[in-house]
């Protein structure tokens, strides 16, 4: 099936970005975006995110092939209801939120004739709203898909060569493994960065100027991610609770081992990490998997 018409429900960074790639590597597919906030509708005009911006979300889905949630976690729900009467019959549905298991079921609990496809670009920053979206996001990005067993191939190839067209690589997943997964590659670190840089705040007597001072080392990194928008990264720890919890378990009990080798003077055990995660990041960066394009779309340069 071909996709020529697209409706984007959320129009800050992804929404925005997906906007923006579309116009530049889809040209000849028509664009029309909705946010409930009217400040933001009128800053997506004001960057042309779409090729029209609707004051309602069923004016906006009204002639779509594709529709794509770009709205926090937690109001995909509010956001496929308001569509529910609107969507054409054969339209896909689709989102970009951070966790998948949540969304598949809000989504299909409320489109239950639709053909739902959930996904996820893992591309992203800090940055959130109508100014932050650019249309190379994606670009060398995995976006990985979430269909069930009966969602139509034809539906799961036409959206496959919909990202592909953006830039991204394609990888199908089990909606409970990616939840899984990105606890642990990205729900987690979010949480330790939030968590570091809160309790950096809380030290103030002993910190107050050292942490401006100094923060051009390691603790620089973690406030660029501590900087995430929290409403999107709140719904993300209430809609991946399980995948969350139980891969904090894991991290807080290799956290007490660090402890212990720590206090017990065990430099070997420290030696051994350390030489293991090194070795980690180099095999990231000869897969060509860091970030490439550092500068991009991040406020830390
Ligand atoms: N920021 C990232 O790095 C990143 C990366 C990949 C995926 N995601 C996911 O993408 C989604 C959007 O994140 P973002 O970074 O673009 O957030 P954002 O805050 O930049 O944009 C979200 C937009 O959705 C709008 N919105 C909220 N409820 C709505 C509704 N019911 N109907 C229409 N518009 C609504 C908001 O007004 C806002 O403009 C989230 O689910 C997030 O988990 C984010
Ligand atoms: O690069 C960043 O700033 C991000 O936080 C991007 C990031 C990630 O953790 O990798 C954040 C959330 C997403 O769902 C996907 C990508």
């Amino acid at each position: 099936m071909a996709i020529g018409n697209v409706a984007i429900i959320g129009l800050g960074l992804l929404g925005g970005s997906i906007g923006l790639a579309l116009a530049k590597h889809c040209p000849e597919i028509a664009t029309t975006g909705f946010d409930t906030d009217p400040v933001t509708r009128d800053a997506a005009r004001a960057r042309n995110l779409a090729g029209t911006i609707s004051n309602t979300s069923i004016e906006a889905v009204a002639n779509a092939d594709l529709v794509i949630l770009c709205v926090p976690v937690g109001a995909m729900g509010f956001a496929a209801e308001a569509i529910r009467d609107a969507l054409p019959k054969n339209a896909i549905v689709s989102d970009v939120g951070s966790s998948k298991q949540s969304v598949v079921d809000t989504l299909r609990a409320a489109l239950p004739d639709h053909c739902v496809i959930p996904a996820h670009p893992v591309a992203g920053t800090e940055q959130s709203g109508p100014e932050a979206g650019f249309a190379e996001l994606f670009e060398h990005r995995w976006c990985i898909l979430t269909p069930s067993a009966e969602t139509p191939q034809d539906s799961i190839d036409a959206l496959s060569e919909f990202w592909e067209r953006l830039g991204s690589k394609i990888e199908i997943m089990d909606a409970k493994h990616h939840d899984l997964v990105l606890a642990v590659t990205s729900h987690i670190p979010h949480l330790i960065a939030y968590t570091i840089v809160g309790t950096a705040s809380d030290l103030e007597d002993v910190t107050r100027s050292e942490v401006i001072k100094y923060s051009a080392g390691g603790f620089r990194d973690f406030t660029r991610i501590a900087a995430s928008d929290p409403t999107m990264w709140r719904d993300v720890f209430l809609n991946n609770k399980d995948a969350v919890l139980e891969m904090l378990g894991r991290f807080t009990e290799d956290l007490t081992a660090l402890q212990r080798a720590i206090r017990s003077g065990d430099g070997d055990a420290l030696h051994d990490l350390f030489t293991r995660t090194r070795a980690i990041r180099r095999s990231i960066i000869e897969q060509g998997q860091d970030d490439a394009r550092p500068d991009f779309g991040r406020s830390d340069h």
